[in-house]
């Protein structure tokens, strides 16, 4: 009898480097138009200085349905999420698989050159998050206690490209952003927790 040795190009390929469980990336949701108007009517929105026990983030925010208290406690104003980010929520919602109108909670977050965001979980009644990444690319970071290290795990979000963090990656892990060299915007949308 004969043995046959598989072939190199039979053999099965080697797993992708895994992300986070609950984690998806897709680059080019929108398209560079798409991405210019909507940065354009951002003009329009009621952006605040991002603060956190009284510390200043240097990021700038627009948030519709849910409102973070000084306390860091979430709640819900019933403001629903404005007619031009409604578009990108229908894009949102398919990319995700989840129903349009489970999410509840649109962010609209700008980082001048130089700003970032440092490790967080995002919190209850949070579920799960869709971000989509505006004008300039960022690293995006994951990380998990693991007993004696940290699992890691980091992705360049390019413009126009959306991810999810929904199950172990929104609730076992923790993302963060390293400072930026460009104006990023983000689009984040959050399912709620009834
Ligand atoms: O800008 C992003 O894509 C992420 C923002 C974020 O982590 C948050 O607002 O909780
Ligand atoms: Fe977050």
């Amino acid at each position: 009898m004969i043995e046959t040795q598989p072939l190199l190009f039979d053999l099965p390929l080697a797993p992708r480097t895994p992300w986070p469980e609950g984690f998806r990336y897709q680059p080019e949701l929108i398209d560079a138009a798409e991405e210019r108007d909507l940065v354009a009517s951002f003009q329009d929105l009621p952006f605040k200085a991002y603060e956190h026990l009284g510390y200043f983030g240097n990021r700038r925010i627009a948030g519709f349905g849910w409102r973070q208290e000084e306390s860091g406690r979430m709640v819900e104003t019933g403001e629903p999420i404005p007619d031009l980010l409604l578009p990108l929520l229908d894009k949102v919602a398919a990319f995700t698989g989840l129903a349009q109108a489970s999410f509840r909670h649109a962010l609209v977050t700008e980082y001048s050159p130089g700003a970032g965001i440092g490790w967080h979980r995002d919190r209850p009644p949070a579920e799960a998050i869709a971000g989509v990444s505006l004008l300039s690319p960022c690293q995006f970071r994951l990380r998990r206690k693991a007993a004696d290290r940290w699992d890691r795990a980091s992705i360049i979000a390019a413009p126009r490209s959306a991810y999810l963090m929904a199950g172990p990656a929104r609730s076992d892990w923790q993302h963060s952003i390293p400072a930026l060299e460009a104006l990023r915007y983000s689009v984040t949308f959050r399912t709620v927790r009834r």
